[in-house]
């Protein structure tokens, strides 16, 4: 397996090519980590996805499977956990054993996708977000029991071009699938209620989105920058006697903060149900 230094002659198979395929592709292509000429996509069924992908980023659809395993030094899996193992097994008569696997699916271990591909290939199982597309993933990465710290590396790197890349043990993925692989779906829910606030008040729709838009970027901004913790950076807004607490106690009359604890564990729990129904 060659590493992203030579990357030149780095080709990835992308078996799947829904939300996260496009995210990440996107996020690389922009980057200019890989030319799209090096990108292969390949679905089951939807000729017009394979299409828009090659017209927007200029990769190379494919449902030829053997020819694009052979062709990949390093293959994406972007199925469904529900597909895993149907695709792995086909995927298996082709895979060679120095081939480089990265898995983003939720849930599926890399026991699982060695034993289905048959092969005792070095396997990286990753958790990353949507947020690929604008450079700004949080990934977690682990390796399968067949990778080394150079496939660990060669993976990161790929990541890290597009976010920023934590290595954790492959058991806390789970968490990590609720947090930082579902987390962002959390914040554009909090996102829509922001801006239906304020349409119910009146502002127009475009002011309302463009000022929750303009807080969520400054707030993330804070966090990052600010020495304070959360809990003190929200100190310091609510006014004793004033809005924010105001707004803070309604927050509160609905549990807001548990709700969110119990949404991330959930979607954890969720990430090992996945695993174990579809092993
Ligand atoms: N969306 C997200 O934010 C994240 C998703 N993930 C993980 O990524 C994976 C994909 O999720 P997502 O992109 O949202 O799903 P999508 O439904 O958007 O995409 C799934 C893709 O898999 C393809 N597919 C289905 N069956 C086959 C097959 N037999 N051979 C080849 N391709 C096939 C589909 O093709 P077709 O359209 O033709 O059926 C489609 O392109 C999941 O495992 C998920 O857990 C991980 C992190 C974040
Ligand atoms: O909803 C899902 O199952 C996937 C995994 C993390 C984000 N989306």
């Amino acid at each position: 397996m060659r590493t992203l230094e030579n990357r030149d002659t780095l080709r990835v198979g992308f078996v799947g090519a829904g939300s996260i395929a496009e995210s990440i592709l996107g996020g690389i292509i922009k980057n200019e980590i890989l030319s799209p000429a090096q990108i292969y996509v390949t679905n089951h069924q939807n000729d017009q996805r394979l299409l828009y992908l090659q017209q927007r980023y200029g990769v190379s659809p494919t449902r030829d499977l053997e020819t694009m395993v052979k062709d990949s030094t390093m293959l994406l899996l972007a199925i469904k956990p529900k597909e895993a193992k149907e695709v792995c097994l086909r995927l298996g008569k082709y895979i060679r054993r120095d081939q480089l696997i990265v898995s983003v699916m939720a849930g599926i271990s890399t026991k699982n996708i060695n034993e289905w591909l048959g092969v005792d290939c070095p396997i990286i199982r990753t958790m990353p977000n949507t947020s690929s597309s604008v450079g700004l993933s949080a990934t977690g990465i682990a390796a399968g029991r067949y990778a080394s710290e150079s496939h660990l590396e060669i993976a990161a790197q790929l990541f890290r071009a597009i976010g920023s890349v934590f290595q954790v043990a492959e058991a806390d993925l789970h968490i990590l699938t609720g947090l930082s692989g579902s987390g962002p779906a959390f914040i554009y829910y909090m996102a829509e209620a922001m801006e239906q606030a304020g349409v119910k008040a009146g502002l127009p729709a475009d002011l309302s989105r463009e000022l929750t838009v303009q807080t969520l970027l400054g707030a993330a901004h804070m966090l990052l920058k600010a020495e304070e913790e959360p809990a003190e950076l929200r100190r310091k807004i609510t006014s004793p006697g004033g809005t924010t607490e105001a707004g803070l106690a309604v927050l509160n009359s609905y549990s807001f903060q548990q709700a969110m604890i119990d949404a991330i564990l959930r979607a954890a729990e969720k990430s090992e149900e996945l695993g174990k129904l579809y092993r």
